[in-house]
């Protein structure tokens, strides 16, 4: 049996096709998802960056908001990237009023934390569970977290923010592997998928 998870990745808005295209990278086979039909085809999930108030709001209207949080608590693996991030928090610290998240990971998040005087910049990142040299990591207009629950594992920190998290099949990061053309985040991504896909 062919052990190549099917991998979607969350094609309401955002940076869909940088995912697609890293994850392929990552022998993954991977497929834009957009209707609960094709999230039950799946076997893990990308979340992509842009903007967490659009992709909340479109989630609710395709009717993809239940469906995801039923998967999500189910224990489907799950990937979430900056905006992504900020739809796996339990809770946001400063949410546009009606923005809702699919939470999973027992954290509290900040929108565009690294702020004004520097909205997007890169810096090598120390990824637990990523061999070899840090990431380069790319943030955007990124968040951070302000803070876990005991359920969450911290996996990185940038200058002492929280800036990458795991809760069990949940993984999040505040800036964007897929823009880099290093897929070793997406590496550790399509094994966990693998790993749960697996019988014991
Ligand atoms: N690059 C990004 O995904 C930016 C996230 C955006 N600031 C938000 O609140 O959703």
């Amino acid at each position: 049996m062919s052990n190549t998870p099917v991998i979607g990745v969350l094609a309401l808005q955002g940076d869909v096709r940088e995912h697609l295209i890293a994850l392929a990278a990552a022998d993954a086979v991977a497929r834009p998802v957009r209707r609960p039909e094709e999230l039950a085809e799946v076997d893990g999930l990308v979340l992509p960056g842009g903007e967490s108030t659009t992709i909340s709001k479109l989630a609710v209207l395709f009717g993809l908001m239940e469906p995801l949080r039923t998967r999500v608590r189910a224990g489907m693996p799950v990937y979430g990237t900056c905006a992504g991030m900020i739809m796996l928090a339990d809770k946001i610290l400063d949410p546009r009023s009606g923005q809702e998240t699919i939470g999973g990971i027992d954290m509290i998040v900040r929108r565009n934390a690294f702020g004004r005087q520097n909205e997007s910049f890169e810096a090598a990142v120390d990824v637990k569970g990523v061999p070899g040299e840090p990431v380069e990591g790319v943030f955007i207009r990124a968040p951070w977290v302000e803070s876990v629950g005991a359920g969450a594992e911290v996996l990185a920190e940038h200058e002492g923010h929280i800036v990458a998290v795991r809760q069990g099949n949940a993984l999040a990061t505040s800036f964007h592997p897929e823009l880099t053309g290093d897929h070793r985040v997406h590496s550790l991504f399509v094994d966990m998928v693998r790993a749960h896909r697996t019988p014991e």
